[in-house]
């Protein structure tokens, strides 16, 4: 039997993120207020709403970017991988470099981190420019090396904001297929998108966050529950 501080543990664990009453301020003007919510680990959450009400503030509070006015956030997970709209390469880094960079951050040995890097470029096509720098790859090539970057750290929690939303449509269907292959079971995603066709394939829930910060939960997990929610969003019933 699992001991008591054991049992706690893994308890703690399965809710991997929480927002405990958590309100957000810039300069006086209130993004959040009193939010609360708990994100279990291994759920694939799809972050939705209209412009300017907080989501990549939520992004930004579980990653630590920014602190919380009030409240609490816990984050349980030991690695995120975050994917922004734009790459955010560093252009005086290689492809490999760029990736290597974050890998040294987490404590991965060179060796590991080489193979991991060569692993992952090779599976989204893109080993042949791993001496490349930023300049020499097109938007959608440094996109996606900007997923394996968040991939290459293993992480327990994706974070994604609007990551695909800057490319043309056909290419964002190819790196939204590359990033269900490369989403695992236990991989842990809050995905930020104004794409809901896109978005909802990858994920079971939908949590929508609504003018004076109401909080709206749908089950998104199979085709029929998506099919419901969709055509809730096409009549103007969701936002
Ligand atoms: N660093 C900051 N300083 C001042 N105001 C900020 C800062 N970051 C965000 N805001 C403000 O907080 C509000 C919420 O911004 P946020 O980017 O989180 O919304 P969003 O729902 O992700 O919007 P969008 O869908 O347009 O990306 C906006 O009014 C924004 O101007």
């Amino acid at each position: 039997m699992m001991r008591f501080n054991e049992a706690m543990k893994a308890e703690k664990i399965r809710e991997l993120v929480q927002f405990h009453q958590v309100s957000l301020s810039f300069n006086h003007h209130d993004v959040l207020a009193n939010m609360s919510f708990t994100l279990k680990a291994g759920s694939k959450l799809a972050l939705l709403g209209q412009s300017g009400l907080g989501k990549s503030s939520i992004l930004k509070l579980i990653a630590g970017l920014v602190a919380p006015t009030q409240g609490q956030v816990v984050n349980h997970a030991q690695r995120i991988g975050y994917v922004f709209q734009e790459p955010r390469l560093l252009p005086w880094l290689t492809v490999q470099e760029n990736i290597y960079q974050v890998l040294k951050a987490s404590g991965v040995a060179k060796r590991e981190a080489e193979q991991r890097i060569k692993a992952l470029l090779a599976q989204v096509g893109l080993l042949a420019c791993i001496n490349h720098y930023p300049h020499q790859l097109s938007g959608g090539m440094a996109q996606r090396v900007a997923l394996v970057r968040a991939f290459a750290v293993k992480p327990d929690l994706l974070l994604l904001d609007e990551p695909f939303s800057a490319l043309d449509t056909p290419l964002a269907s190819q790196l939204t297929e590359l990033l269900a292959k490369l989403l695992t079971p236990q991989t842990s995603m809050i995905y930020v998108s104004h794409n809901i066709e896109q978005v909802l394939p990858l994920t079971e829930l939908a949590l929508v966050l609504k003018t004076g910060n109401d909080l709206d939960w749908h089950s998104v997990a199979n085709k029929e529950e998506r099919a419901i929610f969709l055509n809730q969003f096409y009549r103007h019933e969701v936002y």
